[in-house]
């Protein structure tokens, strides 16, 4: 009898992995978020055939609202440029949609899917209510002038300041988009609605709305989740060798708090390569070249001409080291570069980045023994700190830095403390994917069956 009910239950979770995959041709990695979650959430999921009887699974995986528009925009030599914006409204059983708008030439809706399905999870995980979306566009900063970013950032918003709101939805930066970006975006959502409803977007600049903290809250949250599984096995960040891939906003401050808590970065990167000072990088330094001069991180060596530089940006894995975070973007680390890192004595992987490491290699590190962090827990304190920005928004407040570092780090504890129980309730000690998932799905799930179908 009980054997019967398992293979039902486990039938209902692969039919909805292929369900994913035939309705959503050619979006790997949105599959690979799917199927990384679902599979991870298996033993739940036929504990409560509820779940299956309402079809939860087909209404998480399947997002409330796509939105896709075209973005037209003029550069400074009068050329006129068509872009693809998106807007994935995912899930808002928890509270309005929230999340982050990438520019990238990447951006397709493989990957908003993506980014949009995980949000929903990692947006729960942080006990505040706000629900899960995600959105962007294949536009690439790179390289273009303050003016023509501010022309696209205009056109972009003149389409989507009709699906947004304090209320209904609440975009953030991500890759791409920053301090600069939003501000263009807020001018525009300002002028077109006449509100000044600061609630509509996060991550604004500090005299108009926007928290402290905020910009260095991804990095200082998952510094602050790692203390804590170091903590467990008595260890601290003092002295470890630690490495760190990308040079934005979620590196930047990930280094900034390591070397505060006495570990030293050796290594950093960008798109172009990696960056290797063994005696430490000065993080001054990259943050002239990065945030300052919008420069590639090559430029470090004409500052420190003893760093050495080597143009393949995946060869940062092959450095000696006790802490990885991968910091960039999604698939950095696959199984080759999770073996070089294990083979080099790597303690912790902390994902800053979504979905930085392929299903592989998070099997090598668990296989391995290696302490590893998920990103919808570890870099959650990015949408958290968002969240205390919307709190501090729509009290018509500013709290000091003091006060919102503090909030941050509880939420980090917290985070880490019950997706470890949730762990350890299923016998699956440790394994902090597992938690993650599990604590995430139940509240969503619940949440979803308390307000019916819909
Ligand atoms: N900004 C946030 O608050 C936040 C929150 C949670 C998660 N994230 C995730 O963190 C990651 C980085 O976001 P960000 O906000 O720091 O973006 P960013 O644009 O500020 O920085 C991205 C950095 O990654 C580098 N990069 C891109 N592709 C690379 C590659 N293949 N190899 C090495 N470096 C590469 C870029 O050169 C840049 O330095 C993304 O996955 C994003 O979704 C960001």
């Amino acid at each position: 009898m009980s054997n019967s009910i398992e293979l039902t239950q486990e039938s209902y979770v692969d039919s909805i992995i292929e369900r994913v995959i035939v309705k959503n041709p050619g979006e790997a990695e949105f599959h690979q978020a799917v199927r990384e979650v679902l599979e991870s959430i298996k033993p739940v999921v036929e504990l409560y055939p509820e779940f299956e009887e309402n079809g939860i699974l087909e209404r998480l995986t399947e997002p409330e609202r796509q939105i896709i528009f075209r973005v037209p925009w003029v550069d400074d030599q009068g050329s006129v440029h068509v872009n693809r914006g998106y807007r994935i409204e995912f899930n808002s059983a928890l509270g309005p949609y929230k999340g982050g708008l990438r520019f990238h030439p990447t951006v397709y809706p493989g990957i908003m899917k993506f980014l949009a399905f995980e949000q929903t999870f990692k947006n729960a995980l942080t006990g505040r209510p706000i629900g899960g979306a995600k959105g962007g566009s294949d536009f690439d900063p790179k390289g273009k002038s303050d003016s023509e970013v501010m022309r696209f950032c205009q056109s972009f918003m003149t389409e989507l300041y009709r699906h947004i709101g304090a209320q209904t939805d609440i975009p953030a930066g991500d890759i791409g988009v920053g301090k600069r970006e939003i501000g263009y975006l807020f001018g525009q959502y300002k002028r077109i609605t006449n509100r000044f409803e600061a609630g509509t977007l996060t991550g604004k600049g500090i005299d108009w709305g926007g928290s402290l903290v905020r910009i260095e809250a991804t990095g200082y949250g998952l510094v602050y989740f790692v203390e804590e599984m170091l903590k467990d096995v008595g260890e601290t960040f003092e002295g470890k060798k630690v490495i760190i891939s990308g040079s934005g906003n979620v590196a930047i401050y990930t280094a900034q708090k390591v070397i505060e808590l006495g570990g030293k970065v050796i290594a950093i990167s960008d798109s172009d390569g990696v960056v290797y000072d063994p005696e430490g990088i000065d993080l001054n330094s990259v943050i002239e070249i990065k945030e300052k001069r919008r420069g590639r991180i090559v430029e470090y060596l004409k500052a420190y001409p003893s760093a050495e530089y080597n143009d393949n940006s995946k060869d940062i894995w092959k450095i000696e080291c006790d802490i990885a975070f991968p910091c960039a973007t999604q698939n950095e680390i696959d199984t080759e570069e999770a073996k070089a890192l294990v083979n080099n004595g790597v303690v912790v992987v902390a994902e800053g980045a979504n979905m930085p490491c392929t299903p592989e290699a998070i099997e090598c590190f668990q296989k391995n023994n290696v302490m590893f962090a998920p990103a919808k827990a570890a870099n959650a304190g990015g949408v958290a700190t968002s969240a205390l920005e919307m709190t501090q928004n729509s009290m018509w407040e500013s709290w000091s830095f003091e006060d919102v570092d503090k909030k941050l780090r509880d939420i980090m504890k917290d985070i880490y403390s019950s997706i470890k129980t949730t762990a350890e309730e299923y016998k699956k000690d440790g394994d902090l994917v597992f938690g993650a998932n599990v604590t995430a799905f139940l509240k969503v799930a619940r949440a979803m069956m308390d307000q019916g179908v819909v």
